[in-house]
């Protein structure tokens, strides 16, 4: 493991997405990136798991589903030895050289969904996130937050007009149910860490969400207030 550096030290900073499928986090990373972009602020996105050619190879075993019979401690794991990779190789490189990084998810997910909704003892949680991290917390999180049916449907929409009929991913064939209650976890997640996270309405437009998301980044970070 590589030694820890001082993070109040840096001025890029590392921001990641949250929320269930389909509520809207790889359209909104995007236009944040993109925003930064336009004020010469050099940033790039990236995604969990995966964002690494060996986390890319964990991600693919993953979400086949060919991890599921292991039992979702195996798979709180395997998704913390993509994230090490991630963070030592791709976040903490590029945060050094003074770029902001975007994750599409990082270890919220592992809490909400292993976790608290698969089940998945805090002690395990909290020691793979410590290993995983290595001192790379999120500056922010952002959670979009949305009734999972409603984000659902939207995902269906557009498969569906771009005549795709894909199979579930691992986690899409679980029940609505159980997508409600991932729903409640992030949103406890983010209610015992109100300092690092900001919840944003996922039923807005595309446009109304970067608007509010751009207030709130720049809120929280002052070099870019214009
Ligand atoms: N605010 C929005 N309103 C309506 N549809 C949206 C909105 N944001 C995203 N979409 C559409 O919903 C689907 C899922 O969005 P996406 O950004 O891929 O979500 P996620 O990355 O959270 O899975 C896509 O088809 C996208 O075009
Ligand atoms: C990073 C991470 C993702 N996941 C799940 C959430 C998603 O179902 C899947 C990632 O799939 P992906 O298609 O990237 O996400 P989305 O559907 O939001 O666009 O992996 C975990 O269960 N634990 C984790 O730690």
């Amino acid at each position: 493991m590589d030694t820890e550096v001082d993070r109040t030290q840096m001025t890029a900073k590392f921001i990641t997405f949250e929320g269930g499928e389909g509520v809207g986090k790889s359209t909104q990373i995007k236009r944040l990136v993109a925003n930064l972009i336009k004020r010469e602020i050099e940033a790039v996105r990236t995604r969990e798991p995966g964002g690494t050619p060996r986390a890319e190879a964990i991600r693919s075993f993953l979400l086949q589903g060919k991890s599921e019979q292991w039992g979702p401690s195996a798979e709180a794991i395997l998704f913390a030895a993509a994230r090490l990779d991630h963070v030592n190789s791709m976040i903490k490189p590029n945060l050094e050289s003074d770029k902001w990084v975007l994750s599409d998810r990082f270890c919220d997910s592992t809490r909400a969904y292993q976790g608290l909704t698969g089940g998945v003892p805090d002690e395990l949680i909290d020691a793979l996130e410590t290993l995983a991290l290595n001192g790379a917390t999120p500056d922010l999180t952002i959670l979009i937050d949305m009734d999972p049916e409603l984000a659902f449907e939207r995902v269906r929409k557009r498969a569906a007009e771009d005549g795709l009929n894909l199979p579930p991913d691992r986690y899409e064939k679980e029940n609505i149910e159980w997508h409600r209650r991932l729903r409640r976890n992030f949103l406890d997640i983010s209610r015992s860490n109100p300092e690092r996270f900001v919840v944003v309405d996922g039923t807005q437009s595309v446009s109304d969400m970067e608007s509010d998301i751009w207030a709130k980044v720049s809120e929280r970070f002052s070099e870019l207030a214009a």
